[in-house]
């Protein structure tokens, strides 16, 4: 299992934690009638077997967050998955890569190279990695009730000529039950090509953005919108529909063609079996 980080302020004792809480400084009162002993010293809670098990399964990735748009809600996050989780789903994916189908209502899902062309590749949930980013991408978007669940993880792989089309990550054909969030990482981004594009999304006010977003002539490709470059270990997180349950057409992207060299994004989709189609 995963072993528990102490957290900082913390000491462990002979086979207990004991919390250091820093004492509050009142300048007003510097020797202040105080007990100190009650203050320093909380008795232990849990023994660590116990810690050990509430911490399973969860992570210390320091990733960064950052909102990069209000509406749609989108957030970068840097570092969000960790280079040993990544070679270990690199590794596990090299088996069951297969060409990616597009799903369609009527058709049932098919491989469509009008519309997409990569390699797919979906993690066992058993897997302790994935449950650890699945655990992570859980936490991340808040709790959300019993109806929203984490998706199967989807390792996704783009060759040269690879892409994905301008699509939506929820299904419009759906009166119950739908895509809610998505977080799209990337695990390699050893390409020319090959961001995400938001095509309606306004450029942002402030060119700092510049390192993960597209933004001289040449990298912009003549595209419209928003390119996010696939940033290894990066993820952007959005919000596919408005609070209304109706979907949101800013979120609307493709991963642009790969011209050279190899991408593999990693999917954490959220599935919301409770969401109604609103009345039009
Ligand atoms: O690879 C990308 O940049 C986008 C992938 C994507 O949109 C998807 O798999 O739904
Ligand atoms: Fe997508």
């Amino acid at each position: 299992g995963v072993v528990a980080p102490i957290p900082d302020g913390c000491s462990s004792g002979d086979d207990n934690l004991v919390r250091r809480v820093p004492v509050p400084l009142d300048a007003r009162n510097p020797s202040p009638l105080l007990n100190l002993e009650a203050l320093i010293s909380i008795p232990p809670a849990l023994p660590i077997n116990q810690v050990t098990e509430l911490y399973e399964g969860r992570s210390d990735q320091n990733y960064e967050v950052q909102i990069f748009s209000r509406d749609p809600l989108i957030i970068y996050i840097r570092n969000f998955v960790g280079s040993d989780e990544i070679a270990h789903l690199l590794q596990v994916s090299e088996k069951k890569y297969e060409p990616s189908k597009v799903y369609s209502s009527f058709d049932g899902n098919k491989i469509d190279d009008k519309m997409r062309v990569s390699d797919s590749a979906w993690m066992d949930r058993k897997d302790p990695v994935v449950r650890t980013i699945t655990q992570r991408a859980r936490e991340f978007q808040g709790w959300r009730g019993k109806n929203t669940s984490i998706e199967p993880l989807l390792v996704q792989r783009y060759q040269a000529d690879g892409f994905y089309n301008y699509h939506f990550d929820w299904d419009e054909s759906r009166t119950r039950g739908n895509r809610v969030t998505t977080f799209m990482s990337y695990l390699v981004g050893d390409c020319t090509g090959g961001g995400t594009n938001f095509p309606f999304l306004p450029q942002p006010g402030d060119d700092r953005w510049c390192d993960v977003i597209e933004c001289d002539e040449e990298g912009r490709d003549g595209y419209q919108g928003i390119i996010f470059k696939p940033i290894v270990g990066s993820a952007i997180f959005w919000e596919n529909f408005h609070p209304n349950g109706t979907g949101h057409k800013g979120v609307y992207h493709a991963g642009l063609p790969v011209k050279s060299g190899m991408k593999v994004g990693l999917n954490i989709w959220s599935w919301d079996s409770a969401w109604v189609k609103p009345e039009e």
